[in-house]
């Protein structure tokens, strides 16, 4: 396979249940060595894409190809491709061991050579002492160490892995989502992911591909994704957003001048093809709005009355009435104005305000030319 072919190319794939059309000619280019996610909501079809990929389900129509074979009719123990499950799916009557060798078996090992792949695996995750023992008394934890464990062992160049860390608890959450990541880089096997936890998502990944009722509405990187997302459902997944209406009035410069509520607003034009008299949908993350006890003058400031207010350790996020409509900020700042009451200002930076069109298409930002800090 060429350095710069993808491991993982879906065109145009369609799958229906009975009436219900479950993916939506879908097509996704996964590259070799990538961690991508898939992120949507329950039941928009993420798991569905995963098991057309693993083989558990085949296409009505478009083609799915892994390391530039095509896939459709192959049965799923002959794609390499191995699935690991949010609820882990061991086999209960098998230990920690027998559960790591039971797909290496199909593979015909000298004993030696096997051996020696479970115990890296063992040492791998840190199942040293557990090797006897059955899934019943493990810890979610240790049984997902060992799914993954099952998977790896393979040596397969691709894994794919569904919701695999929802049963865990906040704290192991992140950690073994930290684990993960770490050895997927260190391993360089390609990842496909799912989830719908959106922080999960960008944190741990290369790609995200958005999914919305059967259909992908954005492929970027993460930072592309949260800071320029393409439609106000991908603004409103991904993250807290902030949206409010404008009309463009000029193009000076560098920016954008856009008549919004009470004020003006300049946004930088970044690669976005608005012009004068269009309507647009201002997107505005709460972090990227900036809280004052005085008023600031000119573009981009504007005032409104505090709400309430919650403390969450890093931030504080205020919720603002202004212009008639309720702002959300996040003021992570070293808590000067833990007490702020009343009238409060607000004001955000030209380059931090992401434009739609109003009518709720999407846009298309010209690559190379939007800033993605
Ligand atoms: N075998 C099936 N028969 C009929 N309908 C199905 C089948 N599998 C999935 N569906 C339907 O297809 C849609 C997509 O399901 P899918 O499991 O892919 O969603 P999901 O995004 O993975 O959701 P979740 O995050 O809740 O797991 C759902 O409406 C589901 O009810």
């Amino acid at each position: 396979m060429a350095a710069n072919e993808p491991m993982i190319e879906i065109t145009n794939v369609s799958k229906r249940f009975g009436d219900f059309e479950a993916i939506k000619n879908i097509s996704l280019s996964v590259p070799a060595g990538s961690f991508t996610t898939l992120l949507g909501p329950s039941g928009c079809g993420k798991t569905t894409l995963m098991k057309l990929i693993a083989g558990f389900f085949e296409p009505d129509r478009g083609d799915i190809f892994i390391e530039g074979r095509r896939m459709n009719g192959l049965p799923a123990f002959k794609r390499n491709t191995p699935l690991v499950f949010q609820d882990y799916a061991l086999f209960p009557h098998m230990t920690v061991q027998e559960n790591i060798a039971y797909g290496l078996k199909l593979q015909k090992l000298p004993r030696k050579t096997a051996e020696d792949k479970i115990t890296a695996m063992v040492d791998m995750f840190g199942l040293h002492g557990l090797r006897d023992r059955l899934p019943r008394a493990l810890s979610g934890g240790q049984q997902q160490r060992v799914a993954f464990a099952r998977a790896l062992v393979m040596g397969s160049n691709v894994i794919l892995m569904d919701e695999p860390l929802s049963n865990l608890d906040a704290k192991m959450r992140v950690e073994v989502r930290d684990e993960l990541r770490q050895l997927q880089q260190r391993l360089g096997f390609t990842a496909v992911f799912v989830t719908h936890d959106q922080d999960e998502a960008l944190s741990i990944s290369d790609q995200v591909a958005v999914f919305d009722q059967g259909r992908i509405v954005q492929v970027g990187t993460p930072r592309e994704i949260y800071k320029k997302p393409a439609s106000r459902f991908a603004a409103d997944f991904v993250g807290a957003a902030n949206f409010a209406e404008g009309v463009v009035k000029a193009i000076e410069g560098d920016d954008l001048v856009i008549a919004c509520g009470n004020g003006i607003m300049r946004v930088h034009r970044d690669g976005y093809a608005f012009g004068p008299g269009e309507r647009v949908t201002l997107v505005i993350r709460p972090e990227n709005i900036a809280v004052h006890e005085s008023a600031s003058r000119g573009d981009n400031a504007w005032s409104g009355h505090l709400l309430r207010s919650s403390f969450h350790g890093r931030s504080v996020r205020y919720w603002v009435a202004a212009d008639g409509r309720d702002w959300i900020v996040d003021d992570a700042g070293p808590g000067s104005i833990a007490g702020l009451q009343g009238l409060v200002h607000m004001s955000v930076d030209k380059r931090a305000v992401h434009l739609l069109p109003a009518a709720g298409g999407t846009v298309t930002i010209e690559s190379g030319t939007g800033a993605i800090a």
